[in-house]
């Protein structure tokens, strides 16, 4: 049925686990498009350019947001991040959904842009300050100094909760995931009701007359 396409922010703080959700959520949806977002920050291990990010030059970064190639941009962590527009706009003219992993930052640009009213945006909170640094520690990712640093920063991004339509408490896993699904089908009916639904009404009022002629 024809609807415009969801925009879906997921933003947490680092840790959380919002790319573990955005990750499962595709799975169960293959037609979800995620938002590669570009960044100057250098890639983690197994990171492959073009899938989870654009590794980006900061000169290159500034020459997209200068040409208007972006939807929004922040710096986070001394590095900066930035979703390029174009597949967004390709992505809703098909009606097709797309996830956005971004921060508190770009969640509030893309919101207040022409785009916000397509816009769904969910908050994860880690169960306790405790397990968010284990699973900092536990993703084996990043240095302890990095590790700190983001642990220093998640307060601040958690202080931004409340601007999100829907908060999730990450503690169980496939709980939080069968939640996310829930929130987006949701929205998806929503979305059908406000846009999709007229064409298949008149198809129902042309039933109605068939069989008011034919009796
Ligand atoms: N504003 C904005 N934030 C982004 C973008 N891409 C990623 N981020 C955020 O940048 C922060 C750091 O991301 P990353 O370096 O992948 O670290 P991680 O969150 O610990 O996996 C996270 O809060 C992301 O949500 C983007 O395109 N725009
Ligand atoms: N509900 C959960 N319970 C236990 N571990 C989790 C949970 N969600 C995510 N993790 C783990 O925590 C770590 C950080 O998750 P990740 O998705 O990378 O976070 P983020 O993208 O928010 O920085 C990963 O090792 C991930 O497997």
């Amino acid at each position: 049925m024809a609807r415009r396409g969801l925009l879906i922010i997921l933003s947490s703080p680092s840790g959380a686990g919002k790319s573990t959700l955005a990750r499962r959520l595709m799975q169960w949806d293959p037609t979800i498009r995620f938002s590669v977002s570009a960044t100057t920050r250098a890639p983690r291990a197994g990171e492959v350019d073009g899938r989870e990010y654009y590794f980006t030059s900061r000169p290159d970064f500034e020459a997209m947001i200068d040409k208007g190639e972006m939807l929004e941009h922040a710096e986070v962590f001394g590095n900066f991040y930035g979703s390029p527009k174009a597949p967004v706009e390709a992505a809703l003219q098909d009606g097709r959904d797309m996830l956005f992993d971004i921060d508190w930052q770009g969640g509030q640009q893309v919101r207040n842009s022409t785009l916000g009213k397509d816009v769904v945006s969910i908050f994860v909170l880690p169960p306790s300050i405790a397990e968010l640094d284990s699973r900092l520690r536990m993703r084996g990712q990043d240095s302890e100094d990095v590790i700190a640093g983001r642990m220093l920063k998640s307060r601040n991004e958690i202080s931004h909760w409340a601007e999100y339509d829907y908060v999730l408490i990450n503690d169980d896993l496939d709980a939080t995931e069968a939640a996310l699904r829930g929130i987006v089908q949701s929205e998806r009916l929503r979305r059908e009701r406000q846009t999709g639904l007229n064409e298949f009404v008149r198809g129902l009022n042309r039933e109605f007359e068939a069989r008011n002629s034919s009796g």
